[in-house]
């Protein structure tokens, strides 16, 4: 995960899919083409966290049999050093965890990798990049908050894209090795500005799944994306 992808990586968000119809929520987003999402961002909430209860590992495993597109697991609960790798060995591509809530990020990290997955940092909104970037090293994605975690639908935070061109900076420099991903409130009004600032992967929710053909709307964003980092 070292350099940036060759083009924007877009992880729909099935917090605001339909929850009655997960399976077929994902497969319209895995369609070979154009409008096949890269990641699918599964957002588990433990309602200690966040003030918010979603999902947990056997919906990931129910999904990780359906889905050909890799899951992006993305851990807003307590303790995560002891329930993240759970999510691993059941396969998720990418797991996780917020930087607020781990007790031995580097550990934790060492034991996802164990598992086989990739594994993420998450800092909320108000966390600053800084009182990480030790811990960093041991990560292959980082997730900018840019909304308060819990729940979708929420407003873009631009103050965010401080810490994402920090984030940049650091990667192309050779000081990290990580993916950089944002989530919340990306839409086709803020997804520029965060490709400008440097995303490589963006999560997005009620873009997607409130558009009338998730597909399409992947597909897009997509483009927007590309074509505001090759503008820059
Ligand atoms: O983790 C979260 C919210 O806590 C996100 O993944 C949201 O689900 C994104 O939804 P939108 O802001 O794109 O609607
Ligand atoms: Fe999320």
């Amino acid at each position: 995960m070292a350099s940036q992808p060759l083009h924007p990586l877009i992880a729909p968000s099935i917090l605001s899919a339909d929850f009655a119809r997960l399976g077929e929520e994902v497969a319209a987003v895995a369609r070979d083409g154009e409008t096949r999402a890269d990641w699918v961002h599964v957002d588990v909430m433990d309602n200690h966290f966040v003030p918010n209860l979603t999902l947990g590992l056997p919906v990931v495993e129910s999904l990780q049999k359906v889905s050909d597109v890799p899951l992006d697991c993305h851990l807003m609960i307590d303790n995560p050093d002891k329930w993240a790798p759970g999510y691993a060995e059941a396969g998720a591509y990418n797991v996780t965890v917020h930087a607020e809530a781990a007790h031995d990020p580097v550990m934790l990290a060492k034991n996802l990798r164990a598992a086989g997955a990739k594994a993420g940092l998450s800092v909320k909104p108000g966390t600053p990049l800084e009182d990480h970037l030790e811990v960093l090293k041991h990560y292959d994605t980082l997730l900018v908050m840019s909304v308060e975690p819990g729940f979708g639908g929420q407003s873009f935070i631009p103050d965010v894209l401080e810490k994402v061109r920090t984030a940049r900076r650091l990667v192309d420099t050779g000081h990290l090795t990580l993916l950089v991903e944002i989530d919340g409130g990306i839409n086709a009004s803020t997804i520029t500005q965060a490709a400008e600032a440097g995303v490589d992967c963006f999560v997005a929710g009620s873009a997607v799944y409130g558009a009338d053909d998730p597909g399409r709307a992947v597909a897009a964003l997509r483009d927007q994306a590309a074509g505001a980092r090759s503008a820059h």
